[in-house]
């Protein structure tokens, strides 16, 4: 049997106060494979501290800790791993820098960029964005038959990203994406991040039964 389809969870771009309780909420209320720490605009010592006290949250929980954009500050800090972009340095010395961590990296709608990543031995491709999304600037439109493709080819395993919610990740989930990655539709979600959290699983459960 295959692996079922998990939750990823990318942070607010900016912590709330009180984030901390929020996360732990959050992360107790279900299934969260992944947890990326995004935080574009602060500044590196505000980063350290986030990680410092958001890390220990995730790990004991067994959430996987990843570090947005700097693969040099995750692996000094301990993190489980780090999500690189396509301008976010280079991904071979990222790769030789966090042997045995977790290096995901952004593809967009891309098949040439996903077969480069999983050759340089990403241990996943994401790509994205699949719907419109307020959180991030994003210009690419990546099509569900990317998954389809994706997943009937490789094994490296794929995160799709972008303005997804639970009303929306079904095809996603049915067209073989292994996990979904939210901002918007956790912490935003209007009865909190814990029903956010398990409104989200609820659909991947939903859709992936379907399947
Ligand atoms: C899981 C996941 N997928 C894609 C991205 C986007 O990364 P990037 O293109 O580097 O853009 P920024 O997030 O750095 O603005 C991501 N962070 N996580
Ligand atoms: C980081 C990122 N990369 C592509 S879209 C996106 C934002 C995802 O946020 P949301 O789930 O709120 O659309
Ligand atoms: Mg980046």
């Amino acid at each position: 049997m295959e692996d079922p389809c998990r939750l990823y969870l990318v942070t607010p771009p900016v912590l709330p106060p009180g984030f901390a309780d929020h996360l732990a909420a959050a992360l107790d209320a279900g299934d969260v494979g992944c947890l990326q720490l995004r935080l574009k605009d602060a500044p590196r010592d505000a980063v350290q501290r986030a990680i410092e006290a958001l890390m220990p949250i995730a790990q004991a929980r067994d959430v996987a800790f990843l570090l947005n954009d700097d693969a040099a500050l995750a692996a000094e800090m301990g993190c489980d791993g780090a999500h690189l972009g396509q301008q976010d340095g280079d991904h071979a010395g990222a790769r030789r820098l966090l042997k045995g961590r977790i290096l995901g990296i952004t593809c967009h709608d891309n098949r040439h960029l996903a077969m480069q990543a999983g050759e340089l031995g990403a241990d996943y491709v994401a790509f994205g964005a699949f719907f419109p999304t307020t959180t991030k600037e994003a210009t690419h439109r990546a099509p569900v038959e990317l998954l389809e493709w994706w997943s009937e080819v490789f094994t490296v395993p794929s995160v799709a990203i972008g303005g997804i919610t639970a009303a929306n990740c079904g095809p996603l989930v049915r067209a073989g994406a292994d996990f979904i990655a939210v901002v918007g539709a956790v912490w935003n979600h209007p009865e909190g991040p814990a029903a956010g959290v398990r409104a989200m699983n609820a659909a991947i459960a939903e859709a992936a039964d379907g399947a």
